[in-house]
């Protein structure tokens, strides 16, 4: 495909994402209708619209209207491409350029909605939560993330996995501030087909998390519930610590199907509690709750997540939260630890959560907490543990 052929295709797609079709939905349907495309063009296609939809009102500024033209118009501007030439109204291009639509927009204002790419209510949470910070975290979400690793230290260390990477061109750096994470600097696309990937010697995981599970206080013999495992990335991080009896659950089984072909690649056993059974199992010395969240911190990732998000959807998350909390508690032996962690940085998923949790529970106390905004080095997280006080 031609590159205007793609950014027309691109124009499709996000007309149906702008009417309501989840992005990923939206790609594929689009895939499979157009089976001449290769991969190189799915890939440029996704990542044009993934990077419309980080900079959705941006873009429909600069492109005078919220449409999949209007959006890709606005990209083209603010990357100072070659208009014309893509809009030339050639076979498979998009038609050309209306007059309105060559009009030199009005620059952007400094501080305006569309600035942060955000509907209003979530710029509001985002302030309210953050203070002075959100700006710096809302701009963050405008930005495409880096593909994080993490090295599976059981296996071997970062240098052995950059080698490994490196022998089938995929180029990676350490990462500054978290021991077991590489950054992806070429080739992110073949990590999954790797050899280093598929024994068991990197995973997929954003630094933040790496972070968090490093700062568990996990010690051989320990034995480790994840309650809210789905694809088993807490568990794998957790077992690749310390020799640990380590026991998955999620709400949705099917969310853990992946987990025994990772587990076997990572070089460790993970037993799965369904949800009938998970109230009797335990105790265990210690509980993490990678809470449902609305991934506030992540939405670079999924930035079509962050135009569909209500308010309705954060008080049922946080209902949801709040539910888990003292089942969760429970299972933990007298002494041990509850850890309580989300991928959002709105303050009623974390801070609130935890002082009415702590509040109701006063047998609970809180001895730390990890606080990461989404910025070049990692996704938004945070990480609550709290300490049974026997
Ligand atoms: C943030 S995701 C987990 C991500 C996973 N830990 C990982 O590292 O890949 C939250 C998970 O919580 C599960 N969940 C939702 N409600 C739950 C509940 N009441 N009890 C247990 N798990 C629940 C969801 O099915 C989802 O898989």
């Amino acid at each position: 495909m031609t590159p205007a052929a793609r950014v027309a295709a691109a124009i499709a797609v996000l007309d149906q994402i702008i009417a309501g079709e989840p992005a990923e939905r939206a790609l594929i349907s689009w895939a499979r209708a157009n089976r001449y495309a290769g991969s190189g063009d799915r890939a440029a296609v996704r990542d044009r619209v993934f990077d419309a939809l980080r900079r959705r009102d941006e873009y429909a500024h600069l492109g005078h209207a919220l449409s999949g033209r209007g959006l890709m118009i606005g990209a083209l501007r603010a990357a100072a491409e070659d208009l014309e030439a893509i809009f030339s109204g050639a076979a498979y291009a998009p038609p050309a350029l209306t007059e309105a639509e060559r009009a030199a927009p009005a620059p952007l204002p400094d501080d305006g909605p569309a600035r942060w790419n955000l509907p209003a209510p979530l710029i509001a949470a985002f302030r309210a939560s953050l203070g002075d910070q959100a700006d710096r975290a809302m701009a963050a979400l405008s930005q495409r993330a880096d593909v994080h690793l993490r090295v599976n230290t059981r296996k071997g260390g970062r240098e052995k996995a950059q080698a490994a990477l490196a022998a089938e061109e995929i180029e990676t750096r350490p990462h500054n501030s978290v021991e077991t994470a590489l950054i992806v600097t070429k080739n992110a696309r073949k990590v999954q087909n790797a050899q280093a990937y598929l024994q068991g010697l990197v995973e997929l995981q954003d630094a933040a998390s790496q972070a968090a599970i490093l700062r568990l206080p996990l010690s051989d013999g320990m034995r480790v519930l994840d309650y809210c495992a789905g694809g088993g990335g807490k568990s794998l991080a957790m077992g690749a610590r310390a020799r640990l009896d380590i026991a998955a659950h999620d709400a949705a089984p099917a969310r853990m199907a992946d987990l025994p072909a990772r587990a076997a690649r990572a070089g460790l056993k993970i037993r799965q509690i369904g949800p009938a059974d998970v109230a009797r199992s335990g105790p265990y010395d210690l509980v993490l709750i990678d809470a449902p969240c609305s991934g506030s911190g992540t939405w670079r990732r999924t930035p079509d997540a962050k135009w569909r998000f209500e308010d309705k959807d954060l008080q049922a998350l946080v209902r949801v939260q709040s539910e888990i909390l003292p089942k969760a508690a429970r299972l933990v032996t007298a002494g041990g630890v509850l850890a309580y962690a989300t991928c959002s940085v709105l303050q009623g998923e974390n801070d609130d959560q935890i002082a009415a949790f702590c509040a109701a529970h006063p047998q609970w106390q809180q001895t730390d907490r990890m606080q990461l905004l989404p910025g070049p080095d990692w996704d938004g997280f945070y990480l609550y543990v709290l300490r049974h006080q026997a």
